[in-house]
């Protein structure tokens, strides 16, 4: 592990003192991502710093609405918020720290192939049950691709970034939901492409969701648009031309034209395309990937797709309840950057109970500043990412980590120390372990993607005997595959618990 550049960092005031940053382990365009130790816990944490976040009201409004509902989404395959860092004064503070609990890296960056393929539905059961839980909660998340989908060695996946989720509380809200829609293209619904619908449905979540299964299932992305025009193209060359009922859907004329006039186009069959891969898999895939928004599964049919048989049952996932619309009543006000950092401060109050209760008394928290420990905090962040005309530079001892370190993914199974109190979840792990890929094969996988048919192939081929014995494993064990993603005692709604 690095040392820590500061003697006594951290050690005069506040709770910054508290986390001894370690390593930057991903960037967003929102904030830095360090991973972190809680020295009071030991636990390892990561920290998202986003600073000067009401540069922009539209954008503090963003991390306000992903905060809270990061802080009311509370599900195992889920990433949760631990702790929101208190600002050093209510009225003027820029930057905030978030304290998530640290994953060891995502499905993008691990290249697609964090799993071996018997792994795929256990892990495409994960993004479904999550999102039968948005659904529950009228929660849509609108940018589901591999970056946003957090991975632990342990097979255990996260959603994260809720930065373009939104609650809906009915019609009313459905057609704002659009004005910031500018979610990943690739992975973005035909009816998307090129036109703003003003109708909402989660089939375009489920569109995303089958084209990252597509990606797990081959290791390259599915539907790589360099543009709009070309992401719409590379959709018809696979799946046909749209049917005259589907173009008449589409509600922008420009995007409807274009379909019109493009040359008629037949449909290559999902096994020619992809050879070798368990028919079931591609079966669920068509389904998932159907141009008309109205052919696809919900995420509860989907999970009923034989494909799962013998895995789980969903009946045994948690459900909640849809989100109080009171929640997001600021959705509806014109704000001003003074109204959303109170609103921010608020939901950070969250995470530091006793200050809620007084700030809800109307007692001014004056006493509560700590700017040296916030200023030690930042300049440490400034330090890891390399900005040295910021700041001082101290320097670091060699970091034993590049960032977002490939090689963590392939820890030893078993030893991962979030869960291992869940007894459940290590044998289960116990059990997959064989199934995991090695450090040698993830790397020799990645190392074939340039290779189109050789990556393909490397994936198919594990595809067919492993996708049958995962089956089989959790046949046999008649245990779901819910017990192997470290299975929590979870509240329906998540009230705060982090201690103050
Ligand atoms: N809890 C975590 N544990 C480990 N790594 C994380 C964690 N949260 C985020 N990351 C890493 O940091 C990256 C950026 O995080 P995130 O997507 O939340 O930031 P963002 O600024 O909202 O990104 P975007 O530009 O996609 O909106 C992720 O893709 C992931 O690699």
């Amino acid at each position: 592990m690095v040392q820590m550049p500061f003697k006594d960092f951290f050690t005069e005031y506040g709770e910054a003192n508290q986390y001894e940053i370690k390593e930057v382990v991903g960037k967003g365009s929102y904030g830095v991502v360090a991973a972190a130790v809680d020295t009071h816990t030991g636990e390892k944490v990561a920290i998202k710093k986003i600073n000067d976040i009401f540069e922009h009201v539209s954008e503090a409004t963003r991390i306000l609405r992903e905060i809270k509902l990061l802080r009311l989404l509370w599900h195992q395959d889920i990433v949760e918020i631990k702790h929101i860092m208190l600002p050093p004064c209510r009225r003027e503070f820029k930057d905030i720290y978030v304290v998530f609990e640290l994953m060891e890296t995502d499905l993008h960056h691990a290249g697609g192939f964090v799993f071996k393929v018997c792994i795929v539905p256990l892990a495409l059961f994960s993004q479904l049950t999550s999102y039968c839980f948005f659904f529950a909660a009228n929660v849509f998340h609108r940018d589901l691709k591999p970056k946003n989908i957090l991975a632990n060695a342990d097979c255990k996946l996260k959603i994260c970034d809720f930065g373009l989720a939104r609650a809906s509380f009915g019609a009313a809200t459905s057609a704002i939901f659009w004005t910031d829609y500018v979610a990943t293209r690739w992975y973005r619904a035909p009816e998307l492409c090129g036109c703003f619908s003003s109708e909402y449905t989660p089939a375009i979540d489920m569109w995303s969701i089958g084209c990252i299964f597509a990606e797990m299932l081959t290791g390259k992305p599915l539907f790589p648009g360099e543009n709009v025009v070309e992401q719409l193209d590379l959709i018809t060359d696979l799946l046909g031309s749209p049917t005259a009922g589907a173009i008449s859907r589409i509600r922008n004329e420009k995007a409807r034209r274009h379909l019109c006039s493009m040359r008629k186009k037949p449909a290559i069959p999902l096994s020619q395309k992809f050879r070798n891969i368990d028919p079931l898999a591609l079966c669920l895939l068509e389904r998932l990937i159907a141009f008309d928004p109205k052919d696809r599964p919900s995420a509860e049919e989907a999970l009923a797709h034989p494909y799962f048989h013998g895995l789980a049952n969903v009946k045994d996932e948690p459900s909640t309840q849809p989100i109080s619309k009171f929640e997001f009543e600021f959705e509806r006000r014109m704000l001003t950057k003074d109204d959303v950092r109170e609103l921010i401060y608020r939901e950070i109050l969250e995470y530091h109970p006793q200050m809620l209760q007084e700030y809800l008394r109307g007692v001014d928290q004056i006493h509560f500043m700590y700017p040296s420990g916030v200023d030690q905090f930042k300049q440490h962040f400034l330090h890891l990412e390399g900005q040295p005309g910021r700041v001082e530079r101290t320097p670091l001892r060699k970091r034993r980590y590049a960032s977002l370190p490939r090689e963590r993914v392939c820890t030893p199974i078993g030893e991962d120390t979030e869960d291992s109190n869940n007894s459940k979840s290590q044998t289960i792990l116990a059990i997959l372990r064989p199934h995991l890929l090695s450090p040698k094969k993830s790397l020799d996988i990645k190392g074939s993607e340039d290779s189109n048919n050789t990556s393909v192939q490397a994936s198919e081929n594990g595809c067919r005997k492993s996708s049958c014995s995962a089956r089989c494993f959790s046949k046999s064990a008649s245990i779901g595959a819910s017990k192997c993603f470290g299975v929590k005692g979870y509240s329906k709604v998540r009230v705060s618990t982090v201690k103050f």
